[in-house]
C-alpha cells in the first residue's frame, strides 16, 4: 500500500433525504483519523473538504426521479478532478463522506488510472438503481449502477468516460437489502455478490479469500465502504440502516485481510451520519476500521 495518504473530505447529504450526513467528514475527523494513520508512519495531508454547492438545490427538480440531481453531478465532478490530481502525485485517495451518492466521483477520478480496476463494494445495499427503478429517487441509491454506466447520462459520463468499471470487477459484501431492479440487474450483468447470506454460510475469511482471488488481475482495488453494511448495533449513525449486518469483528477481518493482500489502491468510507448517531460511534467504527486497513495489529 502507498505509505502516502491524503484525505478528501465531501460534505454532500442530498443523494438522500435524511440531513446530517454532511457533517460526516468532521465526525470522522473529530474521531482522531489523522493521528490514527500518523501512528501507522503514513505521511497524510489533510486537503480539507469539497465544496458543496447549496444554491444549485434551487434549479434542481424531481421529476426524473433523481434528487438533487445538478448538486450531486456537480460535487461529483469537483471530486473527480480532486482525485485524479492526488493519484497523479502518486498518493493514495482516503474519500469521507457524505452520502454514498460521492463513489460516482470519487470512481471517476480513480478509474483513468487503471486498465482493469477491480471494485469491492462494502454495504447493506446494492446501490444498482436507475431512476427508472429506484423506489426513492435518491443518487445514493444508484451509484453503483452510474459507476458501471447505467443512469442519467450527467451522471455517468463525469469525467468525460464510461463505464468506470467493468461488471466482472465488482464484488459487493453485506448486502441484505435489494430492491426488484437492483435483483435484476444483479442477474444481468452477472456481478458478484456475498449477501448476509454467504458471510453466514461461509465465514467473512473465506468470502474474503474469495474477493481477494477473484480480483487477482486487477491493477488497481477501490473499496466503497457504506457503514450501513455493518450491523446498526455497532453503527446507529447511518441513514438507511437494516438489521441482520457485518459484525465489528467481521468488518476487523474482512479489512485485516485485505490489508494483508496488499490490493487496495483508494479508499472511500461514506454514509456516517453524526445526528443520528451516539456519542459518534459510527465514526469511532469508521476510523477503527480504516486502521485495520491501513495495517493496524492487535499484537
Ligand atoms: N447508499 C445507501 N445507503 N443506499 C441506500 C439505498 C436504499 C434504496 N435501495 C434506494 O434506492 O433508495
Ligand atoms: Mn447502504
Ligand atoms: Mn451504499
Amino acid at each position: 500500500m502507498k505509505k502516502e495518504i491524503s484525505i478528501i473530505g465531501v460534505p454532500l447529504d442530498l443523494g438522500q433525504t435524511r440531513r446530517g450526513v454532511d457533517m460526516g467528514p468532521s465526525a470522522i475527523r473529530y474521531a482522531q483519523l489523522h493521528e490514527r494513520i500518523e501512528n501507522l508512519s503514513y505521511s497524510v495531508e489533510d486537503l480539507g473538504d469539497i465544496l458543496v454547492d447549496r444554491t444549485l438545490v434551487k434549479e434542481d427538480h424531481t421529476e426524473h426521479n433523481l434528487k438533487n440531481l445538478k448538486s450531486v453531478k456537480d460535487t461529483c465532478e469537483k471530486l473527480a478532478v480532486e482525485v485524479d490530481e492526488v493519484i497523479k502525485s502518486n498518493r493514495m485517495p482516503l474519500v469521507l463522506g457524505g452520502d454514498h451518492s460521492i463513489a460516482i466521483g470519487t470512481l471517476a477520478g480513480v478509474s483513468k488510472h487503471y486498465n482493469n480496476l477491480g471494485l469491492i463494494w462494502f454495504d447493506a445495499h446494492g446501490d444498482l438503481n436507475t431512476a427508472e427503478t429506484s423506489p426513492s429517487g435518491n443518487i445514493h441509491g444508484m451509484s453503483l449502477a452510474v459507476s458501471l454506466g447505467h443512469g442519467h447520462d450527467l451522471l455517468t459520463k463525469i469525467g468525460g468516460y464510461f463505464p468506470k468499471v467493468k461488471p466482472e470487477n465488482v464484488i459487493i459484501i453485506g448486502a441484505r437489502d435489494l430492491d426488484e431492479g437492483e435483483r435484476a440487474i444483479i442477474k444481468e450483468l452477472g456481478i458478484k455478490v456475498y449477501t448476509m447470506h454467504e458471510v453466514d454460510k461461509l465465514g467473512m475469511t473465506k468470502v474474503m479469500e474469495e474477493t481477494i482471488d477473484h480480483l487477482k488481475d486487477c491493477d488497481g482495488v477501490h473499496l466503497s465502504l457504506d457503514l450501513d453494511g455493518l450491523d446498526p448495533i455497532h453503527v446507529p449513525g447511518v441513514g438507511t440502516p437494516v438489521s441482520g449486518g457485518i459484525t465489528y469483528r467481521e468488518g476487523h477481518l474482512a479489512m485485516e485481510m485485505l490489508s494483508e493482500a496488499d490490493i487496495i489502491t483508494s479508499i472511500e468510507f461514506v454514509e456516517v451520519n453524526p445526528i443520528l448517531d451516539e456519542k459518534n460511534k459510527t465514526a469511532i467504527v469508521a476510523v477503527a476500521l480504516i486502521g485495520s486497513l491501513l495495517g493496524e495489529k492487535l499484537l
